[in-house]
């Protein structure tokens, strides 16, 4: 089956090869050319394990190469996949790429005669597919849909860091349609290739389904630490022991032949210094906007970015109880992407930390193995910040060093190094990942999220 993905950024690139890997031909559309060069050069232009090889793979087998223009190759699929990216501006999702790149296939697909599919991917807010998407694929094409044009919604559930892992053995393939022949056509994309549960829907619940997903996720952590602070202020609970006593519940937790089998929603169920990436922050504040200009005002959802704003600050405000001001302290942050095995630093909340951190006066050294240019962007280094992607340097004369990030390279530091490198060692645990007695037992002070001693 030929197809055209418009956005090859996470999703499109991923989607892109996937998709030619399983033998489809695809044609990859992006506006930058930096990326389109990359990619018909076999290079991948984002840091995600596992799309290196798979990308060189099928190139070299010709079944897919990028583009910058979409005319040629819309005209020639029977099916083009949207995955631009659906940012929150202002205090709303703003559709400027979606709208853009929907009039693009509407009007290359003036020079087709044969039935065309449009599938939305990008995570859009519900009514979209079948208001907005509709409208502009009709007025730019010319053609009537469910006639000569097809339209499906197919949200996409991958994570960063696992995206191939994910796209290639999903939970669910969700597919919202507007007729029975764009049901059949994006099935075609999907069935005998994936073994996965598909699910059949009208556009809205398959727009619904993802916004559903991300914010119960979220939702899940901002409630793991909010009791995290319910600990803390009460003493002698460690909300690590909470949280573990409630996950093996089975219903959380089922089990086969004895063993867990899906220890991955533990992750959900964990305190922390807060969630970040480009999905969850953005996705549940659409949710929250798209709920108010429907007149609802959304108590939960609302509560669970509340709660995340304050997480990284309040593991400041717990280091400043240990040490009085941080005004000349050295501060090592150890970790700036938002989670591990990712460069991706969108909304991670060491920039909430380290802005805070400068704002007291601190010195600060970020490190991260893979992120720390990006990071660079966001936040220039100075005579205040420093950056590196290992942590010895981070941790000379250091006076605290605080876990955001539990890359493994962190998590296995041996207590010995906080001891030689650093001042009078004292860890804060924004991940609980360090082992607490252990730490003690060599005299090294600890602070963890969701523990009062
Ligand atoms: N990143 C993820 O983990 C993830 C997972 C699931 C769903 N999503 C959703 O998928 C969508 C895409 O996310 P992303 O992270 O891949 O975004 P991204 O910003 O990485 O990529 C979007 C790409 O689209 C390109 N683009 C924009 N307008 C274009 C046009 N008219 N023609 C051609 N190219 C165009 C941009 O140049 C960019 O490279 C979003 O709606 C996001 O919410 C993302
Ligand atoms: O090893 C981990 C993994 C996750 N987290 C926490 O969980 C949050 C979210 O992680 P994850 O769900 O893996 O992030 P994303 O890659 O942004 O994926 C989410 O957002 C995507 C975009 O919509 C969806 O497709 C995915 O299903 C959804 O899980 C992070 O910010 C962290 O707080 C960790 O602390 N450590």
């Amino acid at each position: 089956m030929k197809i055209t993905v418009v956005g090859t950024g996470y999703v499109g690139l991923v989607t892109g090869v996937c998709l030619a890997y399983k033998g489809h031909h695809v044609i990859c559309i992006d506006k930058k050319k930096d990326i389109v060069e990359k990619i018909n050069n076999m290079e991948v232009p984002i840091y995600e394990p596992g799309l290196d090889k798979l990308l060189k793979e099928v190139i070299a087998s010709g079944r897919l190469k990028a583009a910058t223009e979409l005319g040629k190759s819309v005209a020639e699929s029977e099916v083009s996949i949207i995955a631009v990216g659906t940012p929150f501006k202002g205090d709303e999702i703003d559709l400027t790429y979606i709208k853009a790149a929907t009039k693009e296939i509407g009007t290359a697909l003036k020079e087709r005669d044969k039935y065309h599919v449009v599938c939305v991917k990008s995570t859009v807010i519900p009514t979209t597919t079948d208001t907005l998407v509709k409208n502009y694929l009709e007025d730019s094409s010319g053609k009537k849909l469910g006639e000569d044009i097809g339209l499906a919604m197919n949200p996409e559930f991958l994570r960063e860091g696992k995206a191939m892992e994910d796209f290639m053995n999903p939970d669910r393939i969700v597919i919202g349609a507007y007729d029975k022949n764009s049901f059949s056509i994006m099935e075609k994309v999907y069935k005998d290739y994936f073994k996965a549960p598909i699910i059949r829907c009208n556009l809205r619940t398959a727009e619904m389904i993802k916004y559903t997903a991300n914010a119960l996720l979220a939702t899940l952590i901002s409630y793991s630490n909010e009791v995290a602070t319910i600990c803390e202020k009460t003493g002698e609970i460690d909300v690590k022991e909470v949280l573990e006593g409630v996950v093996l519940d089975k219903r959380f937790n089922p089990r086969v032949n004895g063993k867990l089998v899906n220890p991955e929603m533990n992750k959900y169920l964990q305190a922390g210094c807060g969630f970040g990436g480009s999905c969850f922050p953005k996705d549940v504040k659409a949710l929250i906007s798209y709920s108010i200009a429907k007149e609802h005002i959304p108590r939960i959802i609302d509560s669970t970015i509340e709660v995340n704003k304050e997480q990284p600050l309040r593991i400041i405000s717990r280091l400043e109880d240990s040490v009085g001001t941080l005004e000349g302290k050295k501060v090592a942050v150890l970790g700036l992407a938002f989670k591990p095995e990712t460069d991706d630093v969108r909304e991670s909340p060491s920039i909430a930390i380290i802005k805070e951190l400068l704002e007291k006066k601190a010195r600060v050294h970020g490190v991260d193995p893979k992120a720390m240019d990006n990071m660079k962007k966001i936040i220039p280094p100075d005579n205040s910040l420093t950056y590196s992607t290992e942590y010895k340097s981070a941790l000379e004369d250091a006076d605290a060093v605080i876990l955001v990030t539990s890359w493994p390279d962190f998590v296995q530091i041996p207590p010995e190094d906080f001891i030689r490198l650093m001042k009078k060692p004292l860890v804060v645990d924004g991940r609980r990942v360090f082992d607490k007695a252990r730490l003690k037992a060599k005299g090294i002070r600890y602070i963890g999220v969701g523990l009062a001693y």
